[in-house]
């Protein structure tokens, strides 16, 4: 099984309000397309915000740790991220892969102590069934909290615990976690190694950027990988491009 996400910054244009990067999203889909048509079975997709979602959360003050009571900021969040997950799931479905959307806001939640609490089954069910489930970063009810957001890297990290995903990779903007000299880090086993090198995102992001990533893969059992565009295909036809997270 593998769990793949497609960067937000990827798929949008992360500096420019609501708007996609429709020409990657289109490799993206075709990638994707080729590989399933090629016997790659158990795929779930997870998509991050990009310049939707994060733009929003920003502007109501929402992160992973400030929520909000207001349905309105919520539902402004919300629906910029169902409206991206529409894009991804029609380029998909154009191309024959069978995706269907999973929206985080009405199954998962955050407990008292923040943890992340996703039943999966309906997931496993879809998986089961042969689709490919096309999840997406969201805001969640936050108990204590109103609502916060929760990213895709998050989500990705709970699939893969969940499932035990034996594949996990994370298709951004970089070629890899660059170091301080801008060369792809092969391997990162500990975050202490990389951490001066580590930033926030380029543009908007309210989930942590690249150092937000590194940890919540640290965290996981299953070898994840950081890889560009350009890498897609190599993934997901079996090789570990870019950076291994172990
Ligand atoms: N050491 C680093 N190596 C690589 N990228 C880094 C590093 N430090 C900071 N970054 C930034 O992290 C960004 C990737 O994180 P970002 O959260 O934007 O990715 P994403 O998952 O593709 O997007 P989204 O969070 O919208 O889904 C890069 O575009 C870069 O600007
Ligand atoms: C900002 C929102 C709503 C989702 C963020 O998901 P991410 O881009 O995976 O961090």
């Amino acid at each position: 099984m593998m769990v793949l996400k497609l960067g937000g910054s990827v798929i949008t244009e992360k500096e420019r309000p609501e708007t996609l990067d429709g020409e990657s999203l289109e490799r993206a889909a075709d990638a994707i397309a080729a590989a399933r048509a090629d016997g790659l079975d158990d795929l779930i997709v997870v998509h991050g915000g990009g310049s939707f979602g994060h733009h929003n959360a920003s502007e109501h003050g929402v992160s992973t740790t400030n929520g909000t009571h207001d349905a309105s900021a919520i539902l402004e969040i919300h629906g910029a991220m169902k409206t991206l997950n529409q894009f991804v799931l029609s380029r998909l479905v154009d191309r024959d892969v069978q995706a269907v959307p999973v929206h985080p806001f009405s199954t998962a939640h955050r407990d008292v102590e923040a943890r992340l609490e996703f039943p999966t089954e309906q997931v496993e069910t879809m998986l089961a069934e042969g689709f490919v489930p096309v999840l997406h970063g969201d805001v969640i009810a936050h108990s204590g909290a109103g609502a916060t957001v929760v990213s895709g890297d998050e989500l990705v990290a709970e699939l893969a615990r969940a499932l035990a995903a034996d594949r996990v990779g994370l298709c951004s903007t970089v070629p890899g976690v660059l170091d301080e000299n801008d060369a792809v880090v092969d391997r990162i086993s500990d975050f202490g190694s990389v951490a001066s090198a580590l930033g926030a995102s380029e543009a908007t992001d309210v989930t942590g950027g690249m150092a937000g990533k590194v940890r919540t893969l640290l965290d996981i059992d299953a070898e994840a990988s950081i890889f560009g565009l350009d890498a897609l295909r190599t993934f997901l036809d079996g090789s570990t491009p870019g950076t291994t997270i172990d």
